[in-house]
Parts: C-alpha cells; structure tokens; sequence
C-alpha cells in the first residue's frame, strides 16, 4: 500500500507522515531527506548552490523512484512536488490513497513565520510581505492538491488526530 500525503508548506506533510507510518508499521520516506540522502546536501543548499530548476528535475526523479519501491510506503511529498510536470497524475497513477493536508492561509502563515530559515522559497520574504505571497502561491498551487483522492481539512486539529483522521479514511 503507498499512501503520498501533499499540501502546502508546513501543512504538516513530514509531521503527520512520520507519525501515520510509525502506527502503521510501514516504512515513511520524506522525499526532501530521500533528496538530502541522495546529493548529501540540504534541500537549501541544493537550492542556492544549484538552483530551483536543477531541484525539481531531481524531485521528479526522486518521486518516481520511491513510488516504483516494491513495498509499502507513507510517503511526504515536498509543498512543490504536485505542482511540477507530470507529477500529480503519477501520484494519482501510482499511490492507493493521495491525502491532501488543507491548512487555511491565516495557520500556514503562523507555522511558516516561525520556520522560514530552511524552506528556500520563504526565506528571503519578509513577515509583512507573506500573506500576499502564502494567498497567491496557494492559489497557483491548490488546483492541484485538490486533485488528491482525499481531501482532510486540517484547521484546529493536531498532528496525532490528523492520523487519526486519515486512519479513518483508508
Ligand atoms: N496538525 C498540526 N497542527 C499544528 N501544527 C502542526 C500540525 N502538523 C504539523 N505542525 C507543525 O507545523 C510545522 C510544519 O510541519 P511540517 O511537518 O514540517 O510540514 P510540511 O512537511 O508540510 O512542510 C511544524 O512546526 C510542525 O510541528
Ligand atoms: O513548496 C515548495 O516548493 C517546497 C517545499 C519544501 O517542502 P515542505 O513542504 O515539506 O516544506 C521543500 O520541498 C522545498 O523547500 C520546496
Ligand atoms: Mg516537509
């Protein structure tokens, strides 16, 4: 069984996967640490030295090769990954269950004010100037979350009851 949790940054994506594999006994892979293992690189890092484009070539790569492991799997996907070429319709070819993690704009802006420094695409923007950039790249991104087979509305609830909910819905 692959279940691929998506959503945007710090929708909880790592957090939540972690916990879910464990109460399953599944293997979890994070796809941003199964790319750090890979180039022995952060994900900040791959992104300054490298670029945003030389990222996602390998993301694409990287989601392939984990959804093709014989074997099941909770898989995070990186706040990008579904957004990106032929990603989501892989994601919806190949995993049994796609969860999108749905936060609204005023808690993603919370968790992402106090945890830019390592996410590359927020870095540099200022607390003043999130709101306008968090509303306009979801709105770019969430047609494609809500492609996912489930949607799980996230606001006011946490982690381990997030778990719950998608042990709910497999
Ligand atoms: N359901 C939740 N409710 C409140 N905070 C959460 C929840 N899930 C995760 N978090 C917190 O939000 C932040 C981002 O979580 P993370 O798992 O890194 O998100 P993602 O992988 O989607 O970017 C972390 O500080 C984490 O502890
Ligand atoms: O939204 C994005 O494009 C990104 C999200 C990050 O993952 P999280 O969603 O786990 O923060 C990471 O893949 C990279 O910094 C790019
Ligand atoms: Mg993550």
């Amino acid at each position: 069984m692959k279940i691929v949790l998506v959503g945007y940054m710090a929708s909880g994506k790592s957090t939540v996967g972690r916990l879910l594999a464990r109460q399953l006994g599944i293997r979890f892979i994070d796809l941003d640490d199964y790319i750090e293992e890979h180039q022995k690189k952060s994900i900040k890092t791959i992104f300054s030295e490298k670029g945003e484009i030389f990222f996602r070539k390998l993301e694409h790569q990287m989601l392939n090769e984990v959804l093709g492991k014989e074997e099941s799997l909770v898989i995070s996907t990186g706040g990008g990954t579904p957004c990106y070429g032929t990603n989501m319709a892989t994601i919806l070819d190949q995993a049994d269950h796609s969860i999108y993690l749905d936060v609204s704009i005023p808690n993603l802006l919370e968790r992402i004010s106090n945890e830019k420094e390592h996410r590359p695409l927020v870095k540099n923007i200022s607390n003043e100037e999130l709101p306008e950039f968090i509303g306009k790249h979801l709105f770019e991104r969430r047609p494609y979350y809500r492609q996912a087979k489930h949607i799980l509305d996230c606001n006011g609830t946490d982690a381990e009851t997030v778990v719950e909910k998608i042990k709910e819905l497999l």
